[in-house]
């Protein structure tokens, strides 16, 4: 029998992945009720199928990789990884799939929660229909937040029910190494599960439409880790395609791959790792004027366009401006202020840079890709500059001459850029692509976000001999 029930909160938040749960966390220590509704599991994307299994995967890729190259510890990293200690460390990783300790921070932070798939209905209204059959009600006083994510976006090839293919998923949760793994995108997903997969074992065929991998990025970045993937035995097959793809065999058969070069292709299983769509296509967004399965646009402070009375916020992956767990969990802590604020009767802070407004998503989103070298990156790239029309000064270094790269291995490759205004003399972008770059990245994004001046950074003195010195390199280039 179904129960109906109906329950008043001040904020209700739709999804508990990362960006979802530090929503709630501000708008409780605003003093505002909050109940969080999951219909999966309370951590989200990141904690089982994302960030955490699959860098998990790829740490001993990446220091096997550094090993294999310093003199006296190579002999000791010579064999193969020991592929079920991976796999084991993987899962503690990802909680063996359990979200017991994230229900028990939950409760610590004082937010009530809701299993089940919730939909809206209407303004500040959310339907929840929880695994038991109930129905229940909740009705928002100030603030609904849709912190729904995303899931993979396959490309529309025929058959994709008997061809089963991975999605990242399966990629990143799977109990064994197929030993023949086809790969189709050139993005981040792509290249960093080649990176893995090929270091556990796999041999990997990467297929790619566009002539280069990672192509969002500054060339370089890509160049580096297409030649590394390639020297450790990936195979790259570039501006192509799949054009069609059959499982032969049964369940457990081979997937035949033709592409559109006029190649073929067999491998033991596919992943798909072409980019992400909305989780919003079931989500009662046309009870509120939106459009059903779309990315929800918002402001600056992630209130959603085009909803009037400031009442519905859009946070994370599913508003597009940043497919990052760490700038997610960024916008959420400025949305909790905004819903904070407006439900205090206060007047926003969206001045650049003020309390209410994700100046940062627009000027300084930080990532680092976890390949074999590393690439890390933040704010604007040469591309976007030109395309934007924005005059910039680039400053390019190959970090391999310096004395603490060459500690780090001596055969270290990598190369460094930065993007300077020339009038207001700061940093305005910072690409690092190289072993061990991924700590070297916040002291760009704290350049940019603190719109330091070159003539300052000059003081900031980098310790010898590591791998910062890249910015007194850097800096010295730039004088001339
Ligand atoms: C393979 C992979 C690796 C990645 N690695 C990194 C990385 O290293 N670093 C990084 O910063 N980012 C990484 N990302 C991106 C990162 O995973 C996302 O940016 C992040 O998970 C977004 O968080 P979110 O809370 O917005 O969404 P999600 O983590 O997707 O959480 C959304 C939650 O909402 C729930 N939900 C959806 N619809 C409903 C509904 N109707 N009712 C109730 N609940 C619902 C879902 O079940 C889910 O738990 C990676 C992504 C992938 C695919
Ligand atoms: N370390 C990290 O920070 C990290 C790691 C993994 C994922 N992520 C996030 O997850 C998001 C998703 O990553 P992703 O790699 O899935 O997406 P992506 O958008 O980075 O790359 C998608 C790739 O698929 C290709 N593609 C798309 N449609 C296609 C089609 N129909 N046919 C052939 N190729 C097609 C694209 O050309 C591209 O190469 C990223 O935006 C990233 O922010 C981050």
């Amino acid at each position: 029998m179904t129960t109906e029930n109906t329950r008043t909160y001040d904020v209700v938040v739709i999804g508990a992945g990362p960006v979802g749960e530090n929503v709630a966390d501000r708008t409780v220590a605003a003093g505002l009720s909050t109940v969080i509704v999951e219909s999966e599991l309370i951590g989200g994307e990141c904690s089982y199928w994302a960030c955490e299994p699959s860098k998990a995967l790829l740490r001993p890729a990446l220091l096997r990789a550094d090993a294999a190259k310093v003199p006296g510890l190579n002999p000791a990293v010579a064999g193969p990884l020991d592929t079920a200690a991976v796999l084991a460390h993987r899962d503690r990783m990802s909680a063996d799939w359990n979200d017991d300790g994230q229900v028990d921070w939950l409760k610590g932070a004082g937010i009530d929660l809701v299993r089940g798939h919730g939909r809206l209905d209407g303004p500040r209204q959310v339907t929840v229909h929880t695994p038991d059959g109930e129905v229940l009600h909740l009705r928002a006083v100030h603030a609904v937040a849709v912190c729904t994510g995303t899931r993979a976006a396959f490309p529309p090839l025929p058959g994709l029910d008997t061809l089963r293919p991975w999605s990242s998923r399966e990629a990143t949760a799977s109990q064994r190494v197929p030993g023949r793994l086809a790969i189709l995108g050139a993005g981040v997903v792509a290249v960093e599960m080649a990176t893995a997969y090929q270091a556990l074992g796999s041999q990997v065929t990467l297929i790619a439409r566009e002539p280069g991998l990672l192509t969002r990025m500054e060339p370089f970045a890509g160049e580096l880790v297409a030649d590394s993937l390639r020297a450790a035995g990936a195979e790259l097959r570039l501006n192509t395609t799949i054009s069609t793809a059959t499982r032969e065999g049964g369940p457990d058969g081979e997937v035949h791959l033709t592409l559109s070069d006029g190649s073929r292709l067999v491998a033991d299983e596919l992943l798909l790792a072409t980019g992400r769509a909305p989780r919003t296509d079931d989500l009662g967004l046309d009870t509120v004027g939106l459009t059903p399965g779309g990315w929800i646009a918002t402001d600056d402070s992630f209130t959603a366009t085009g909803v009037s009375g400031d009442w519905l916020y859009a946070v994370g992956d599913v508003n597009r401006r940043a497919l990052l767990t760490h700038q997610g969990k960024y916008q959420a802590r400025i949305a909790g202020a905004v819903i904070a604020a407006r439900a205090q009767g206060e007047p926003l802070d969206t001045a650049r840079w003020g309390r209410h407004t994700a100046t940062a998503d627009l000027e300084a989103v930080p990532q680092v890709v976890f390949t074999e070298p590393e690439i890390a990156a933040v704010g604007l790239t040469t591309e976007e500059a030109e395309r934007t029309g924005r005059r910039v000064d680039v400053v390019d270094y190959e970090i391999g001459l310096l004395a603490g790269a060459l500690q780090h291995r001596p055969d270290y490759r990598g190369t460094a850029r930065v993007l300077i205004d020339p009038e207001r003399r700061t940093v305005v972008g910072a690409t690092f692509a190289g072993p061990g770059v991924g700590e070297l990245l916040h002291s760009a994004t704290v350049a940019i976000t603190s719109e330091v001046t070159v003539d300052r950074l000059w003081h900031a003195v980098p310790p010898f001999p590591t791998i910062s010195e890249v910015w007194l390199r850097l800096l010295e280039t730039y004088r001339g």
